[in-house]
């Protein structure tokens, strides 16, 4: 057990399962500080499944789970799931503030200038987030990543967190990805599209039942 020791997330002979039906069975994974873990597998192998396990929204019936040394769930990961949680009626301001409260952040004014400046919405701020390009709506929930950093939440579950956005943007993710592992983040992502910033690989299909 040293190396769960060490890791800040393992998993240790772990069902991902969606009600009665277990996907993959003995999923093994040890995610240290520093780890980007690109998740890979087929369309439905689980990796969704997987990452919603982790933050709790679905129930983890076999296999141990330690965090930070302890067997519990991830307490408060970041989790950047398809559903994008924007909520249409109110700002783009509104929207990156509430999402960032969950966290324990009031950001500031410039707070949120500067993280919206970095996904590329400067200027919206006050524009009601209904009146959004589904990459611009994306972005919103990305802008958080700019002003989370690892004493806050150190692990990331992102769920194709790459869709929608052109290249530029992706180039700026990667970049902000590699500071937040830098910092002793670890991020556990899928992503249909090669991610060069993964120092890791976990393929589900490995473990399919
Ligand atoms: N909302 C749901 N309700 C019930 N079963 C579901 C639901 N979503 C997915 N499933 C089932 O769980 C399986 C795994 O789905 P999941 O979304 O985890 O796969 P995935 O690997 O993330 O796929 P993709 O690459 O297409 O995003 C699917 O094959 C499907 O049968």
């Amino acid at each position: 057990m040293t190396a769960l020791n060490t890791a800040l997330l393992a998993l240790d002979e772990l069902t991902v399962q969606r009600g009665e039906i277990p996907l993959c069975e003995g999923v093994t994974l040890n995610l240290a500080a520093g780890s980007i873990c690109h998740l890979v597998g087929a369309n439905g192998t689980g990796k969704t499944t997987l990452l919603m396990q982790l933050a709790s929204l679905l129930p983890v019936l076999t296999g141990e789970i330690v965090y930070q040394g302890t067997v519990s769930l991830p307490v408060q990961p970041l989790y950047v799931s398809h559903q994008l949680g924007i909520h249409p009626n109110l700002t783009v301001a509104q929207n990156l503030t509430f999402l960032l409260n969950l966290y324990g952040i009031s950001p500031s004014s410039a707070d949120i200038d500067d993280a919206l400046t970095w996904v590329g919405l400067q200027g919206f701020e006050t524009i009601s987030s209904s009146h959004l390009s589904a990459g611009q709506t994306r972005r919103i929930t990305l802008a958080r990543l700019y002003l989370l950093t690892p004493d806050v939440t150190p692990l990331w579950l992102l769920d194709e967190p790459f869709t929608a956005l052109d290249i530029d943007m992706v180039a700026r993710m990667e970049d902000r990805l590699r500071e937040f592992a830098t910092a002793g983040g670890a991020i556990l992502m899928t992503s249909h599209q090669a991610v060069g910033v993964a120092n890791q690989v976990l393929d589900l299909s490995d473990y399919m039942v």
